[in-house]
């Protein structure tokens, strides 16, 4: 049982957290045949490829700054509900430039969503602007310099997500120098779809606090113990993981091995409804599938909450909270 511990994550993408009943609606709402990224309640999608794309489908559903702010509040109230205290989401500023919305309509709509959550049960959240890679390099450098000049206290990291297949971690470097000198926490996303290698592309690249998933790393031990050194954190996301078939099971995933390693790892959910988890599911997991007790899983969330991209004023009083 995890329900009475305190919870916090540090990774998961704010429309990966769309629920499944909110884009229905707001598919009806703007007449949208959303039939082909959804159906019976659940996302559709076969393989890391038709993931993103029905990630992308759906954000297209997510139109106005309300639409944000709903979709934000809903998710950091359900949160709220299970004892989470902190959030990391991952956002797109360059969506909502996309879609006609603008960068910060997306973004002042996001931020409305988290003071209406906070408000209600002082869940606090911050906000990691994201390039995808399968928009390009000169994509996730414009992500960076809006991150970099947005000015937005919520704007607290910068990430790189999306087809980690395509190029190497050197060519989205520059954008990371642009995140860095504005002072935002670095993490990217590595070694989840592609092997150890594109973790260490990622350490030789920028050497970020943070590395999203990096569960591959354990196909290289000098690897792990490059991370164990550094003091890297993992944002490991099981469930995620299983559903994208990263590994096959919860046996054979890395989870316990990587912290016995000494890597700093957290657990988050990533997009849960897309890979019918929830971080509730995802500390149940951690108990159940993966055998820690109590006190091994709260020693998880402090180091999330010390991996926190925020002020120490804030990390302190999480720190009380925990
Ligand atoms: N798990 C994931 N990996 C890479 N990019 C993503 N974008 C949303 N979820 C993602
Ligand atoms: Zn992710």
């Amino acid at each position: 049982m995890t329900s009475h511990l305190k919870k916090v994550e540090l990774h998961c993408h704010l429309e990966g957290a769309a629920p499944p009943a909110l884009t229905e609606a707001q598919a009806r709402k703007y007449g949208i045949d959303i039939s082909g990224a959804l159906r019976d309640g659940a996302y559709v999608w076969h393989d890391f490829a038709s993931f993103l794309e029905c990630y992308d489908t759906v954000s297209e559903v997510y139109k106005t700054e309300e639409d944000y702010a709903l979709l934000t509040e809903t998710y950091l109230d359900e949160l709220a509900t299970i004892n989470a205290i902190y959030s990391e989401l991952i956002v797109s500023p360059d969506h909502g430039k996309r879609i006609g919305l603008g960068a910060d309509a997306y973004i002042s709509g996001v931020c409305e969503g988290i003071r209406r959550a906070k408000e209600k049960s002082g869940i606090e959240a911050r906000l990691i602007v994201t390039g995808e890679r399968h928009f390009g390099p000169e994509s996730v450098i414009a992500a960076a310099e809006y991150a970099a000049k947005a000015g937005n206290p919520l704007i607290t990291g910068f990430n790189l997500a999306g087809e980690e297949r395509m190029g190497r971690v050197a060519d989205y470097a520059r954008a990371f120098d642009v995140a860095r000198d504005a002072g935002l926490g670095l993490t990217i996303h590595a070694g989840e779809v592609c092997g150890a290698f594109s973790v260490a592309d990622a350490l030789d690249a920028v050497r970020p606090a943070r590395i999203g998933h990096g569960v591959r790393a354990i196909e290289d031990l000098d690897l792990v113990k490059r991370l164990a050194d550094l003091g890297t954190v993992l944002e490991i996301c099981p469930g995620s993981n299983i559903a994208l078939r990263v590994f096959p099971d919860f046996a054979s995933h890395p989870l316990r091995r990587l912290k016995e390693a000494g890597v700093p790892v957290t657990i988050s959910s990533d997009d849960p409804p897309f890979f019918h988890t929830s971080l509730e599911r995802e500390y149940a997991l951690a108990a159940e599938a993966f055998g820690f007790g109590d006190a091994e899983i709260d020693a998880m969330t402090r180091t999330a909450i010390e991996a926190a991209f925020v002020d120490e004023e804030t990390r302190k009083a999480l720190l009380t909270r925990l």
